[in-house]
């Protein structure tokens, strides 16, 4: 079973990327408070062999850009951290509840490693629609690359590909900060499930050659295997 979090900001689509992959549908609206989803674990068939995933759902707000030293971790979050009091009706995720309401600082920092320690992979998540969602990655990325595994598969999706109309992040800019940092970028729409099912099959398959893979062994190339995919979909663009 391997262990994947989606993160980002508040409203970038976490949970509706989760609930399409889940159960292949989009419920309109906020529903975080509404749906009890924390996370879901799924088979994902890689080459004909069967890759379990739990993904679940991370943070709507950075911890280490919100959160300077001397102050308390946010009163009252819920089944996943940085969401003070939204998330409560949500099973617990990566950290408990109880946990969380009565960490102190240092408790909190190690929290927040646990949170991003136990992660194989991660779905980091920005809204097109929305300039800051998009600007705050490269914070995301640093504060993964603080607590996260070194060997981490990231991935970047540009969610929320339907609203096209009300763009406000390129998809070349998109591409080319993925081409920055190494990761591979596709865009999605938790609407009408474009590329959602490509996303976490490029992630199960990584992860799953990763687990199989004998010393020596030319590697599977995630970005490889998604730039494939490309040629199959007009419709996104891949770093
Ligand atoms: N058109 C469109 N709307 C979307 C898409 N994904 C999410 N939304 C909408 O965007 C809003 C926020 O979606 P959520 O899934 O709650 O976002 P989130 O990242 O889980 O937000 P937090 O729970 O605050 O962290 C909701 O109104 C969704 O219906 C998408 O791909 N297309």
């Amino acid at each position: 079973m391997f262990a994947t979090i989606l993160v980002g900001d508040s409203g970038v689509g976490k949970t509706s990327l989760l609930v399409q992959f889940d159960q292949g549908k989009f419920i309109p609206g906020s529903f975080s408070a509404t749906v009890g989803i924390g996370f879901t674990n799924k088979v994902v068939a890689v080459d004909g062999v069967k890759v379990k995933l739990q993904v679940s759902l991370g943070a709507g707000e950075l911890f280490v850009a919100k959160l300077p030293k001397s102050q308390p971790p946010p009163r009252g979050a819920g089944g996943r951290p940085g969401r003070p009091g939204a998330s409560h009706h949500r099973p617990p995720g990566a950290v408990s509840r109880q946990i969380w309401d009565t960490a102190g600082q240092e408790r909190f920092r190690s929290v927040t490693h646990a949170y991003y320690r136990d992660a194989q992979a991660l779905l980091l998540l920005y809204d097109i629609t929305s300039k800051i969602s998009f600007d705050n990655i490269r914070a995301w990325l640093s504060e993964i690359h603080e607590y996260a595994q070194k060997d981490v598969v990231i991935m970047l999706l540009g969610n929320k590909a339907d609203m096209s109309g009300e763009r406000a992040v390129r998809t070349e800019d998109g591409a080319s900060l993925a081409r920055e940092y190494g990761v591979p970028f596709m865009e999605t729409s938790a609407k009408t499930g474009l590329n959602v099912e490509l996303a976490f099959l490029a992630v199960a398959k990584e992860l799953k050659q990763r687990a199989v893979q004998a010393p020596g062994e030319p590697r599977f190339q995630i970005h490889d295997y998604v730039e494939s995919q490309r040629s199959k979909s007009s419709c996104c663009a891949f770093a």
